[in-house]
């Protein structure tokens, strides 16, 4: 069979990182960052001891399961019954046996934060495809573990390349020719399946992240609703990664548990965070016409952001690599925030449209001369996208 690939952005939450999982609104947007996930199918002649493959291009690691082995451990008592129209939660007995066919891999102790994607693949692989032999290959454009929305970008772009093979997302519309579009109810599929696979690395995901990675664009997501928000003026943000590792499961998780040690104090902070998301979308849905300065916009957009930062800090989850990016572009009279789970990670800036390229290099020098990474992106752009043979 011919190789089918799936591309899924990263995205930055512009405001409601952890909020959102108490149900506050959030504001997030796709960047130009990718995850890309290719799949062939192998025939018996190709794979002589069937199994399912998976290279991992980005820490250079590649894993095979015999078909056999995987029967045993997902469909133990009759043959497949893999549904992939019908998106399941991984139950916590399979998720249990899953862990214990991972430690027959001998993962890297130095990689062992890899368990969870790989979890979360062999669920998504089985369930959609059951135990037919085929070879994954995974690689990135985004720093893992960071804020970006590796796991997301991870899990939409292989419930994408998966769904593609299994024929119930349609690909070739393009005359099969480079990137394209998926309509929208095969989107909606592939969000629903990808937030399965989120669950599994995340523990309690809100959704925000693989919603924006599957549908692109900028959106408002408030309890599990979508608005796509129309920004006529783009954003333009720097991103920075502070290179301090970190696990946004662990850092949900200490925020429920500060909320159920505080629970009307951080009810308040929701309440606020949820204000400021309501009042950011809104801000950026403002065109020529509003009769409002792109500089009065911008520096509504750099307070609420401010405010934010500061909530961020009142739930626990910025760190002194954080607060050195924040204090290193205040002198330059610029507002940053952590965006994601925070913890370390990858912190937002906001590049006002008069701001001088001169400028902009002097911040982007002395935040490299902390070692940090930065990284110009494109905000608000595409999301899923499939393709037929080699992209
Ligand atoms: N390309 C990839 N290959 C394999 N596993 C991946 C890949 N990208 C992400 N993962 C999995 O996702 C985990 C990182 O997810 P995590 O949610 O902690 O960070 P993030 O998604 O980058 O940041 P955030 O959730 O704050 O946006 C990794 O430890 C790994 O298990
Ligand atoms: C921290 C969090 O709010 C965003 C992570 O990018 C978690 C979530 O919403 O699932
Ligand atoms: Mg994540």
């Amino acid at each position: 069979m011919e190789v089918v690939g799936a591309r899924a952005p990263g995205k930055i939450i512009l405001a409601g990182e952890h909020a959102v999982v108490h149900g506050s609104a959030a504001v997030a947007a796709a960047i130009d960052l990718y995850t890309r996930c290719s799949l062939r199918l192998l025939t018996e002649d190709e794979s002589a001891s069937s199994a399912v493959e998976l290279e991992l291009r980005d820490p250079g690691l590649a894993f095979s399961w015999p078909c056999a082995r995987l029967r045993e451990v997902f469909f133990p008592t009759d043959s497949d019954s893999a549904a992939a129209g019908e998106p399941r939660p991984c139950s916590p007995d399979l998720l249990a046996a899953i862990a214990r066919l991972l430690e027959e891999q001998e993962i890297p102790e130095a990689k062992i934060w890899l368990s969870s994607g790989l979890s979360a693949f062999l669920f998504l692989y089985t369930s959609i495809l059951g135990c037919r032999a085929g070879k994954v290959t995974v690689s990135s454009d985004l720093p893992m573990g960071a804020g970006l929305g590796s796991s997301a970008a991870f899990c939409v772009s292989m419930s994408g390349a998966l769904l593609t093979a299994a024929g119930v997302v349609a690909v070739g519309g393009g005359g099969g020719k480079g990137w394209e579009l998926v309509r929208k109810d095969d989107l909606e599929l592939v969000n629903r399946w990808a937030f399965q696979g989120e669950k599994i690395i995340h523990g309690k995901p809100s959704g925000i992240d693989n919603s924006v990675s599957t549908f692109g664009s900028m959106i408002k997501f408030k309890k599990g609703e979508l608005t796509s928000l129309k920004s006529s003026n783009p954003v333009k943000m720097l991103i920075t990664d502070t290179r301090v590792g970190r696990n946004t499961k662990a850092l949900v998780a200490g925020v429920s548990e500060r909320s159920s040690r505080h629970p009307d104090a951080m009810a308040s902070v929701f309440h606020a965070v949820n204000s400021i998301s309501e009042e950011l979308s809104s801000i950026v849905e403002l065109t020529a016409n509003d009769e409002i300065a792109i500089t009065s916009r911008e520096e509504k957009l750099a307070e609420l952001m401010e405010m934010n930062q500061g909530l961020l800090q009142c739930m626990g989850v910025s760190h002194s690599s954080i607060e050195t990016v924040l204090r290193t572009t205040l002198k330059f009279n610029l507002v940053s925030k952590l965006t994601g789970a925070g913890g370390g990670g990858c912190v937002l800036t906001l590049i006002p449209t008069l701001l001088s390229n001169l400028v902009l290099d002097k911040v982007i020098a002395e935040l490299e001369s902390h070692s940090f990474r930065c990284f110009k992106v494109e905000v608000g752009g595409q999301g899923l996208q499939v393709c037929q043979g080699d992209c």
